[in-house]
């Protein structure tokens, strides 16, 4: 019996395949993958050494026809040759070249590397005389990368993590990338994958064979199980709070709060820099000042914004609108109050710090009616950040509290419950600094030690629907009501196709409705659609790693490499 389900596993994957390569020939005649590519692949201008890769069928035409000698330098060893210009023999140079004979190369292609002075009259010349050889044409952005992976050197994850890891700004994102490029990302979902496919293979064994009594026992079962556990860890996996996002794209941090507390002042020492001016006038910031920073190893963009107050100053009102706009994008809120002022509401009497944060947070116009915005899915956002608690709250001109009995007061009332600073003396500043850190490293620490985070949301939309699949076959109930009533699966119905479904429009069913609540896989009549649905996940987790592609997907990714990568 292991047999014919082994037999059903080949037969299912010769179903897909051809689809797969079908989308990736359509691909690989559009690269110009006929032609050979070279690019200066080291930075531009004037450098120590420059490094130019060439990669296609005619790669090793640059020895014959551009080195002297004129040989193939053993694979993979560096090798010195003069450099000369193949129609002329000019000598152009004299440097380091290696030879990746295919599939031995980062495209699988054959490759070579010029590594010779970084002079720029040097690589122009270099560059020019490789344009002269025949079939040779000037690789574009993403050119190698993308033969590495319809040679499938990598996979689209991989493809992501390389671009991440060219563009990593902070060691956190280095780190990520890194670990996403080596592939880790890839093979959890093609692990995942792989069980859905040996499940699908699984049922459709079943179906073949049940009626001979000659299947296992348990076969069904089995599937059960594995579902569940693929639909508990996937759960987990989006169940990340964005993390990995998070960290490839930078957090947005929002610097919150009245006029003249000091929000301007704070961004400039975070930055190191006076991006913001500062003066004694309120209201002196109206746009969002947008600046990336580093923070503890983490990309953060700290956005200084209007103080928040109501005014009838019409610059000064579009400040507001902007501050709250950045307000509800905010992954991170620090909010600053003033010292005198919280003084004054202690001494006033009945002094709770939640309630008087909240109404704060009110006549500011961040929470309740006096929000600029009628969308409560804005609301929502504002208060997403608020409910979490991924907030910091400073009270700054701590300096100006010049009396020992109200600085107790203050320290007394505010315990643990906010920094008290003051940005003018530094007091305080450093653990507020240090609390902010700890917040970012909180909402973007992907722990290195477990999984493998999601990085794109392009990631998260296709594995929802993979999650959305499995569970409709656990909890039919959970799939949308219009699929369920239009489709039904015949009993009768026996030949699955990946993409030609075998269902049945509800005229044709002459059985009974399904019976809710139950698993497809309780059910002798729905085992079909349960293969069906297990089609759908297996085709959104190809779309993550690149299986099953298109394109436009294609194109979308390698847009974000340069020339000669
Ligand atoms: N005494 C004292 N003054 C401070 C402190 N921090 C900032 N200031 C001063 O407070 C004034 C307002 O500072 P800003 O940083 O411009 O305040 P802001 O919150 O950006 O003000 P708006 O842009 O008007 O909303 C400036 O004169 C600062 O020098 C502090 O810790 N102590
Ligand atoms: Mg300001």
């Amino acid at each position: 019996m292991a047999a014919s389900i082994m037999n059903q596993v080949v037969r299912v994957r010769q179903l897909l395949w051809p689809d797969v390569r079908l989308m990736r020939c359509a691909c690989l005649t559009n690269m110009r993958m006929a032609s050979t590519v070279f690019a200066l692949s080291s930075g531009q201008g004037k450098c120590g050494v420059a490094i130019v890769r060439v990669t296609g069928k005619r790669a090793g035409d640059v020895f014959t026809h551009m080195t002297h000698p004129a040989t193939l330098p053993r694979p993979r060893l560096a090798a010195l040759r003069h450099i000369l210009h193949p129609s002329t023999g000019e000598r152009l140079d004299r440097g380091l070249v290696l030879w990746f004979p295919a599939p031995h190369s980062f495209t699988g292609e054959d490759s070579c590397e010029l590594h010779m002075h970084g002079g720029i009259a040097v690589i122009s010349a270099v560059l020019s005389a490789l344009g002269t050889l025949p079939g040779y044409t000037p690789a574009q952005p993403g050119d190698f990368t993308k033969r590495a992976f319809h040679h499938g050197k990598l996979d689209l994850t991989a493809v992501e993590g390389l671009g991440d890891l060219i563009h990593a700004e902070t060691e956190a994102q280095r780190k990520q990338a890194l670990r996403q490029m080596e592939g880790a990302l890839g093979e959890l979902y093609e692990s995942w994958r792989k069980t859905i496919l040996h499940c699908r293979a699984s049922l459709e064994a079943y179906i073949d064979f049940s009626e001979d009594d000659n299947i296992e026992l348990g076969v069904v079962s089995d599937v059960d199980i594995r579902v569940q556990g693929l639909v508990e860890e996937m759960k987990r996996h989006l169940a990340d709070g964005r993390r990995g996002e998070r960290l490839r794209s930078g957090l947005q941090l929002a610097i919150l709060g009245q006029p003249n507390v000091g929000k301007s002042s704070l961004l400039n020492t975070i930055i190191q820099r006076p991006a913001a001016i500062v003066s004694p006038v309120p209201g002196t910031t109206r746009d969002v000042v947008e600046t990336v920073v580093d923070l503890g190893g983490y990309p953060v963009v700290v956005c200084d914004t209007a103080g928040l107050r109501k005014t009838t100053d019409v610059v000064e009102k579009e400040g507001v609108r902007r501050a709250l706009a950045k307000a509800q994008q905010a992954d991170i809120a620090v909010v600053m109050l003033e010292a005198r002022q919280v003084l004054q509401a202690i001494k006033a009497g009945d002094f709770k710090w939640d309630n008087y944060l909240m109404k704060h947070f009110t006549q500011m116009g961040i929470l309740g009616d006096q929000q600029n915005t009628s969308d409560s899915n804005d609301k929502m956002i504002v208060l997403e950040w608020l409910s979490s608690n991924s907030y910091v709250t400073l009270v700054n001109k701590v300096d100006l509290i010049c009396s020992e009995e109200d600085r107790r007061l203050l320290q007394t009332a505010l315990a643990d419950k906010c920094s008290l600073l003051s940005i003018k003396t530094e007091e305080g500043l450093g653990r507020a600094v240090q609390q902010v850190k700890e917040l970012c490293a909180a909402l973007c620490d992907v722990g290195m030690a477990e999984n493998p985070t999601l990085t794109a949301a392009r990631h998260r939309t296709h594995i929802t629907a993979c999650l959305n699949a499995l569970t409709s076959i656990l909890e039919p109930d959970n799939w949308s009501a219009v699929h369920q009533e239009n489709y039904k699966c015949s009993p009768q119905c026996h030949h699955l196709t990946p993409y030609n479904i075998p269902l049945q429009p509800k005229e044709s069913l002459t059985s009974e409705p399904m019976e809710r609540q139950r698993s497809l896989l309780e059910q002798e009549g729905t085992i079909l659609l349960a293969a069906h649905h297990l089609q759908r996940a297996a085709t959104n987790l190809g779309h993550v790693t690149g299986h099953i592609t298109s394109e436009d997907v294609l194109n979308h990714i390698f847009s974000a490499f340069c020339i000669g990568k």
